[in-house]
C-alpha cells in the first residue's frame, strides 16, 4: 500500500516494525525457555494473527507444528458483537498437545476466553496464549495470558495483520485509525 494512500487514515504510528519484531524476539526467548525440549502446537487465529504467527514461528528455535482457526466476532465494524463463530476449524487433534494460541490483539477478551475454553475441552495437555497487543481498559472478561507484547490504549488500531473492514492488514507498523475513517 502506498503510504500516501493511508497517511491521512492514521492519527499516529503506535508501534514501529522494529519495536514489534524486537518484542517478538523477546517473547520467543521466554517461550523457548518455558517449552524447552517440548513440541508446541501454535494455533494462529485467522486472519488478524497471520503476521505475528509468521514472525513468531520463524523466530522460535523450537520444534513446532502450526495450525489455524478462523473465528469472527467483529464483522466489519469496530465493536465486538460478543458472538464468536467458527469460520474454519483446526485440522489437528489436540489430545495431549501443548497448545499455544497466537493472537494479534485482546480487546474485550471475548474471542480468546471463548477460544481457550473451546480448545481446552478437546483434551489438550495445556492451552496458553501469546498475544502481541492487549487493551486493558477494554476488557469485558478477564483472560489469563501467559505472553503479552504490549499493553496499548483503548483506541482502534490497524496494521501488522489488524484490519478495519479488511483494509490496512499489510501495513508494517501498527497505527491508530483516525476516527473520521469509521465515523
Ligand atoms: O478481544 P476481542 O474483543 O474479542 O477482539 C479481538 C479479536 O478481534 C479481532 O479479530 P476479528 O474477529 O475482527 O477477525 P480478524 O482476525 O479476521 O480480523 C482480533 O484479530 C482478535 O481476534
Ligand atoms: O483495535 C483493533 N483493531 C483491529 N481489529 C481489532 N479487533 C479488536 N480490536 C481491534
Ligand atoms: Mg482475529
Amino acid at each position: 500500500m502506498e503510504s500516501s494512500e493511508i497517511s491521512g487514515d492514521l492519527t499516529s504510528v503506535l508501534l514501529t516494525e522494529k519495536q514489534i519484531l524486537d518484542k517478538i524476539a523477546e517473547l520467543s526467548r521466554r517461550i523457548e525457555a518455558d517449552y524447552a525440549g517440548e513440541k508446541v502446537l501454535l494455533v494462529g487465529v485467522l486472519k488478524g494473527a497471520v503476521m505475528v504467527m509468521a514472525d513468531l514461528a520463524r523466530e522460535l528455535k523450537l520444534p513446532i507444528d502450526m495450525d489455524w482457526m478462523a473465528v469472527s466476532s467483529y464483522g466489519s465494524g469496530t465493536k465486538s458483537s460478543g458472538v464468536v463463530r467458527i469460520l474454519k476449524d483446526l485440522d489437528s487433534d489436540l489430545t495431549g498437545r501443548k497448545v499455544l494460541i497466537v493472537e494479534d490483539i485482546i480487546d474485550s477478551g471475548l474471542t480468546l476466553s471463548w477460544l481457550r475454553a473451546n480448545l481446552e475441552s478437546r483434551g489438550a495437555h495445556s492451552v496458553e496464549i501469546c498475544a502481541l497487543l492487549r487493551k486493558p481498559e477494554a476488557a469485558k472478561v478477564d483472560v489469563d495470558v501467559r505472553y503479552v507484547g504490549f499493553e496499548i490504549p483503548n483506541e482502534f488500531v490497524v496494521g501488522y495483520g489488524l484490519d478495519y473492514a479488511e483494509k490496512y492488514r499489510n501495513l508494517r507498523d501498527i497505527g491508530i485509525l483516525a476516527p473520521h475513517v469509521y465515523a
